[in-house]
């Protein structure tokens, strides 16, 4: 079915363009190729014109498949057109078709008289010869010429025969060899496919013919060969027929020449026969040409239909080469694509691993420091957890002592009650003494006024008999009456005598007292000297002398530094400094507030008091004034105490206190809030006519028992602890002012007090030095040493005494703010510190210097500030 497909292509492929026919192109295009090269070239040797066996029986196959009619000539036809189409490229068509290969419609386009049919009716067996003798014989009888249808005979003969058959042919006996006749034999067996056993044994009896070889071994096969199968052997005369006889006299020439005539004869009847045949052929021939034409017409087409195909394969193949070009570009694109997607992939796979790294890292340090911060803030919660219990504790600690103080004061107190009451028990005693005295005179007089009794009885009896005498005389009863009434009065009226002599006595007294304190001086100047602690070495103290110490206690004498005069003699110069009164180390608190006492009393008397510590830090100030049996505290015991004592002699105070606070010149409410500090704005405001100082948003605490003094101190204390940018330094950069005023009225006098106690607790006096120091540093620096030397300067004008003279109280907060408590009105107490040790010496010299200079000021006399109540 496929071959029949094939030879359709030619009008099929190109019309339908069949794929499937496509794919047998190349197939059909290599069998043609094979085909051509199976054909010999028309110009070759004898030798390569012999086909080879396989081309033989190719070449014979078609030869046999050919029709022919009983005539030799048509059969010749045949063979020319055999051979002549060995050399044409049609012949490759035919031999890649092969018989098999025709399609069963090509038939049907023949004619009728196709040769196929003829072959069919003359005799489908009839062998073709070997040789191209037949084209010859066409020729030769065409012409009529005998001899040079021999001379082609014998040149075909020689073409087909081996050589030495056609080189030795005409030998006698040649025939006759073994090895040629058996060459003969399988060469025309071959050549017939072995489909030809007549002609074989054909060949083999004329091998065997004595005749020449000169006429017969060429032709005597012949036309048994290209005669009639059936009619060859019968129809050639038995006269001619070589015979035994003839072979016997073979020599005999007219037997020969009848016998070639014959033959010639037989072979002319042939040809006629054949010249029959040949319109039939030509015919048939005409018939093939016009199929060789319709075939080469399709073979053209097929052809072009190949070369189209060949295009369009080429084309494809070229649009193949390209896909798999593309394919391979794609492919590399896509390998080079998936490289770098595999290098981008694994750069990312490697950036994000990075990144997660630092990322993780990042994590870890962040974890670490948020512990770390945990850790500082948990550290920081418990330090100040352990300060806030440390306070708690020294609070405990502190309220512990101040009651035992407190108690210990008490104690003086009752001590003093005691002794009070025992001069008061003595004063009773007196009295009772007095009054035994008394009574004894009333006894003397009793017994006077018995026996003026007895008189008066006798008198009585007397005036009763009197009476009796006199009934009617009253006037006498009421005149003794009278005398009784009378002398009852004038007892009331001693009494309220001896009344408003105590009155003026006490007014006498605070009198005598302010006195007394001006005559001590309205600036007083204490000296103390602090013990050396526990962690200062005694090798380390200063040599300080006490000389009056067992008398009046107001010298000390300080070995100075040593000095080296202009001779080069080292000295060391005995500094000797007078004050009211020094108090040497062992002196405790109590026996230095005994001495300021007095200055309480003037506050409560109504007036101005300031008592101030001077000192290098460290020297006691905040000891002496603010611990907690220091003089704060131990004032406002007095006052609460003095205040209920006065209230038998009708005075009745109030109390209200103010904690401030000037630091680099600014004032602060240590009662206030912490976090207000150093923010919030306070002024000092001046009542002149009244010489009254306010300050403004300032926390005023009203003191109704003593102990509010605790915390007010607790309070001061731990406001400016919170303030504190230098732990434990903020005490020594700053003043401090304890306000407290005290306003007494007198139900029955009328008379109203107010005095204003200041208890200051300087800064560190040491004189410290601007170099080196900046920012805060130098700024508190400088305004330390401006406000102390303010102070100096004010109460250095104040020792002046100039009358309307200007005193610089507004060069600085502190001296502004203790404007009505230095000088004037007011009663000034200095305390200068001093510490023990040598390494203070300088500064302790500077300080006495300091307070000898103050010591030395007069300040003028006080005026009270009290008023009568108009009644
Ligand atoms: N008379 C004293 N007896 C026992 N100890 C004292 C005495 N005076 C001072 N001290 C101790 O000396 C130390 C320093 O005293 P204090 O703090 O009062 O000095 P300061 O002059 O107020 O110092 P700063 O100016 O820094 O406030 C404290 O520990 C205090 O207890």
């Amino acid at each position: 079915m496929q071959d029949e497909n094939m030879l359709e292509a030619p009008s099929g492929v190109p019309q339908t363009g069949s794929i499937h026919a496509r794919s047998h192109l190349k197939e059909m295009t290599q069998a043609a190729a094979n085909g051509r090269s199976l054909i010999p070239q028309p110009q070759k040797s004898r030798a390569q014109c012999a086909p080879s066996s396989p081309e033989r029986r190719r070449v014979a196959s078609i030869s046999t498949s050919r029709p022919t009619k009983s005539s030799v000539k048509g059969h010749s036809r045949v063979n020319t057109f055999s051979a002549s189409s060995r050399t044409q490229p049609s012949a490759s068509f035919s031999s890649t078709v092969g018989p098999g290969a025709r399609p069963p419609s090509y038939p049907a386009k023949r004619p009728h008289s196709s040769l196929s049919e003829s072959r069919k009716r003359i005799n489908p067996s009839i062998s073709r010869p070997a040789t191209s003798l037949d084209t010859h014989e066409e020729e030769t009888a065409g012409h009529g010429k005998k001899h040079n249808g021999r001379q082609y005979l014998h040149r075909s003969a020689s073409c087909i025969l081996p050589r030495e058959w056609s080189s030795r042919g005409r030998g006698n006996g040649f025939l006759k060899s073994p090895g040629i006749q058996a060459r003969l034999r399988r060469g025309v067996t071959h050549a017939t496919g072995g489909e030809e056993p007549e002609l074989s044994a054909t060949l083999h009896n004329q091998t065997f013919s004595p005749t020449p070889l000169k006429y017969m071994d060429p032709l005597s096969p012949l036309p048994t060969h290209y005669g009639p199968p059936k009619q060859s052997p019968s129809k050639i005369p038995k006269s001619s027929t070589p015979s035994k006889q003839a072979r016997r006299n073979s020599w005999d020439i007219d037997t020969k020449m009848k016998s070639m005539e014959s033959f010639m004869e037989t072979l002319m009847s042939q040809m006629n026969q054949a010249g029959q045949s040949s319109s039939v052929m030509k015919e048939t021939v005409e018939l093939y040409k016009s199929q060789v034409s319709e075939l080469k017409t399709a073979n053209n087409e097929l052809t072009e239909s190949n070369l189209s195909f060949r295009v369009e394969l080429e084309t494809i193949k070229a649009h193949l080469a390209n896909t798999e070009n593309a394919l391979k570009a794609a492919a590399r694109d896509h390998e080079i694509a998936v490289d770098d997607a595999e290098r981008r992939h694994r750069g990312e796979l490697e950036t994000a691993r990075q990144e997660s790294k630092k990322e993780l890292e990042a994590e870890i340090s962040r974890q670490q420091e948020e512990a770390r911060e945990l850790r500082r803030r948990f550290e920081r919660e418990l330090e100040d957890e352990k300060a806030m219990r440390q306070r708690e504790a020294n609070q405990v600690t502190s309220q512990y002592t101040m009651d035992i103080r407190r108690l210990q004061m008490e104690l003086d107190g009752r001590d003093q009650q005691i002794a009070k009451l025992q001069n008061e028990l003595k004063a009773f005693r007196d009295d009772v003494e007095r009054e035994r005295n008394r009574n004894r005179d009333l006894r003397q007089n009793l017994d006077t006024a018995s026996n003026n009794s007895v008189t008066l009885e006798s008198t009585i009896r007397a005036l009763k008999a009197r009476i009796e005498f006199l009934e009617s005389g009253r006037e006498e009863q009421s005149q003794a009456f009278e005398r009784i009434n009378q002398q009852m009065l004038d007892a009331v009226a001693e009494t309220n005598a001896t009344k408003e002599k105590l009155r003026q006595e006490e007014t006498l007294r605070r009198k005598l007292h302010n006195q007394v304190q001006e005559l001590k001086g309205n600036i007083r100047v204490f000296c103390r000297v602090r013990p050396p602690l526990d962690h200062e070495s005694e090798t380390h103290v200063a040599e300080i002398q006490y000389p009056d110490q067992s008398e009046e206690a107001k010298e000390i004498s300080i070995l100075g530094p040593e000095e080296r005069n202009t001779f080069g003699a080292v000295s060391r110069k005995n500094n000797v400094f007078s004050f009211d009164r020094v108090f040497e180390p062992s002196a405790q608190n109590a026996e230095v507030f005994e001495e300021i006492s007095q200055l309480v009393q003037s506050a409560l008397d109504g007036y101005n008091v300031c008592i101030f510590c001077y000192g290098q830090t460290g020297s006691g100030k905040t000891f002496t004034m603010s611990s907690q049996d220091g003089m704060i505290p131990r004032t406002i015991l007095q006052i609460y105490d003095t205040a209920k004592s006065l209230e038998d002699k009708g005075w009745k105070y109030t109390m209200e206190g103010n904690f401030v606070e000037v630091y680099n010149e600014n004032l602060n409410d240590l009662l206030g809030r912490a976090e207000e500090l150093d923010k919030k704005k306070h002024e000092i405001r001046h009542d002149l006519q009244r010489c009254k100082t306010t300050i403004t948003d300032i926390t005023t605490v009203r003191l109704d028992s003593p102990e509010m003094v605790d915390s007010i101190l607790r309070r001061a204390a731990a406001n400016r602890t919170v303030a504190a940018t230098r732990a434990n330094e903020r005490s020594s950069r700053s003043h401090s002012v304890f306000i407290l005023k005290l306003i007494g009225e007198n139900a029955f006098t009328g008379e109203r007090s107010e005095g204003t106690l200041n208890l200051v607790d300087l800064a560190g006096s040491e004189r410290l030095s601007h170099s080196g120091v900046t920012g805060d540093r130098l700024k508190e620096t400088q305004n330390i040493n401006r406000s102390l030397s303010c102070l100096g300067d004010v109460i250095a004008a104040l020792g002046q005494g100039k009358e309307g003279g200007h005193i610089p109280y507004r060069n600085s907060k502190l001296t502004y703010l203790l404007q009505f408590s230095l000088g004037g009105n007011s009663k000034t107490l200095m305390f200068v510190m001093v510490s023990p040790l040598q390494q203070h010496l300088s500064e302790t010299l500077t300080s006495l210097k300091f307070a000898t200079k103050v010591h030395n000021t007069h300040i003028g006399t006080a005026k009270r500030q009290a008023r009568v109540r108009d009644c």
